[in-house]
């Protein structure tokens, strides 16, 4: 779906200022204020006050389209679609592009050869299992680092590899000063880590840490956690490692970018994305929806470091390429994003966008658009369109044509040129002094909607 062409809004300037509030604060409320305000945004709504240890204004992306994303049902990327999803990643300015292990197949280790030949300006990662075997493999692609996870909670132990954490931390450390020995990038992750024992995790850490590892990966596996618990186990790591903290937030239950989110306000350094969110079972933190959430908390730094008007493109791309549409609802480029239409709303958009808009489409390269043509609309939303026709109508006028828009929408919505054939009818009509009779439109006029 395309979304429908703009209204160009105008934007006069704001009304009177909000009044002054009239009570002042009893001692109960003082208090309640002072424990909400240190988290609160600003009034605009952007922001909001960071402590010491929160990353919201300085973090990196590791971009998992090309392996997470790999892992989606609908998947199958071929070395030129990769190719150009890399590219396309890299022009956006992600910091990372994580690609899909060479062990997994012959073509997988060929395109991650090719894809850390590219030059790009991206660090280049694979991503494979916490095994020597895989490491040798992943070391000679030319590749950036590698992000090495095994799985800790013991359901993964009992069911999957079979190991215990004695034989986990001996092999996480033997591969880690492989990786490093090759002067590569090394992350060594725990999977499952929210159902892992956590003196094991906080043990398993420490232990590749002082080893030198770049980073530890915290991942929500089955996407069980919520963002107080990923708070409190990225905060608590914090305090055990010196190194950096990834964090990799499954979206079974939702969570996935507000978990992302409150990684950072803990202290986290690197978010695992992909475009539009695919991955395994239903995905991962999204690409867009991560970047509309940091771009809510840090506008400047999220725009400095990312071209978020390439959003767009890169999630065509991807969907085209894994066959799906990109969805209706979806962050930022979802064909609704940035269309308003209840009357109230109209209103105050057209006065002033902030009123109903925390994301500037224009800094996304998107567009505003007011819907008209239903019955939830108003007049002032129906002048907008008058003036933009350049029609001379008064506001009793409107209110009157209005009247006549939601009679016909009463029956099914109607489009903008239904709309705008209604609007120069009466427009006519007035010229010509006809009485504002009900004003229909012919069958020949009507449009499918
Ligand atoms: C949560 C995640 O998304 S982790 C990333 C998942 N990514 C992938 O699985 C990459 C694609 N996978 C593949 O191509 C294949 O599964 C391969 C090549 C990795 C392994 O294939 P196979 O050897 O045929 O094994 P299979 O897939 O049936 O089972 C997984 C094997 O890895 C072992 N294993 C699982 N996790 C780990 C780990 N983190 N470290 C070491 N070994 C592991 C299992 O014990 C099992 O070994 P087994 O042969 O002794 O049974
Ligand atoms: O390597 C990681 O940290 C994450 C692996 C993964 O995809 C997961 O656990 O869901
Ligand atoms: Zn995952």
């Amino acid at each position: 779906m395309t979304p429908p062409t703009s209204t160009s809004t105008s934007t006069p300037p704001t009304s009177a200022s909000p009044a002054a509030s009239s009570t002042a604060p009893d001692a109960a409320i003082k208090a309640a204020v002072a424990a909400v305000q240190s988290v609160r945004p600003a009034p605009t709504g952007y922001g909001g006050p960071q402590d010491f240890i929160s990353r919201v204004g300085n973090f990196s992306i590791i971009e998992s389209t090309l392996r997470e994303g790999e892992q989606f049902a609908n998947a199958f990327f071929d070395t030129e679609t990769k190719i150009k999803i890399a590219r396309a990643l890299d022009e956006f300015g992600v910091e990372y592009i994580e690609l899909t292990s060479p062990a997994a197949s012959e073509q997988s280790r060929l395109d991650c050869i090719a894809i850390a030949n590219l030059g790009l300006k991206a660090k280049i990662l694979t991503h494979v299992r916490c095994h020597m075997d895989d490491a040798r493999i992943a070391v000679e692609t030319g590749v950036d680092g590698l992000d090495v996870v095994i799985g800790t909670s013991s359901f993964l132990r009992e069911f999957s590899h079979g190991k215990d954490m004695t034989y986990i931390t001996k092999q996480a450390i033997e591969v880690v000063e492989f990786i490093k020995s090759k002067g590569l990038e090394v992350r060594f992750s725990s999977e499952d880590s929210f159902r892992s024992d956590l003196v094991d995790l906080l043990n398993i850490y420490r232990a590749v840490d002082k080893i030198g590892v770049n980073r530890v990966g915290i991942a929500d596996t089955v996407g069980c956690a919520n963002p107080r618990q990923v708070y409190e186990l990225v905060r608590t790591l914090r305090g055990v490692v010196s190194c950096d903290i990834e964090c990799h937030f499954h979206n079974d239950t939702g969570c996935g970018i507000a978990n992302a989110y409150a990684a950072l306000e803990a202290g986290a350094t690197h978010i695992d994305t992909s475009v539009l969110g695919i991955g395994e079972r239903n995905g991962i933190t999204a690409l867009g929806g991560f970047c509309a959430r940091m771009y809510v908390a840090d506008r400047d730094y999220v725009m400095s470091k990312y071209k978020l008007h390439k959003l767009r493109d890169i999630e065509n791309l991807v969907a085209e390429a894994v066959q799906i549409q990109v969805p209706f609802n979806n962050y930022i480029t979802g064909y609704c994003a940035f269309t308003h239409k209840a009357g109230i709303h109209a209103k105050a958009i057209l006065n002033n966008p902030s009123t109903y808009e925390i994301l500037k489409p224009e800094d996304f390269g998107m567009t505003r658009y007011v819907s008209i043509g239903h019955r939830l609309t108003g007049w002032n939303a129906v002048k907008n369109r008058v003036q933009q026709l350049g029609l001379k109508l008064n506001d009793e006028d409107v209110k009157a044509v209005t009247a006549q828009i939601k009679e016909l929408a009463d029956v099914r919505p109607l489009n903008i040129d239904e709309v705008d054939t209604l609007l120069r009818r009466f427009h006519e009509d007035k010229k010509t002094g006809l009485d504002e009779s009900p004003c229909m439109l012919t069958s020949d006029e009507e449009v499918d909607a």
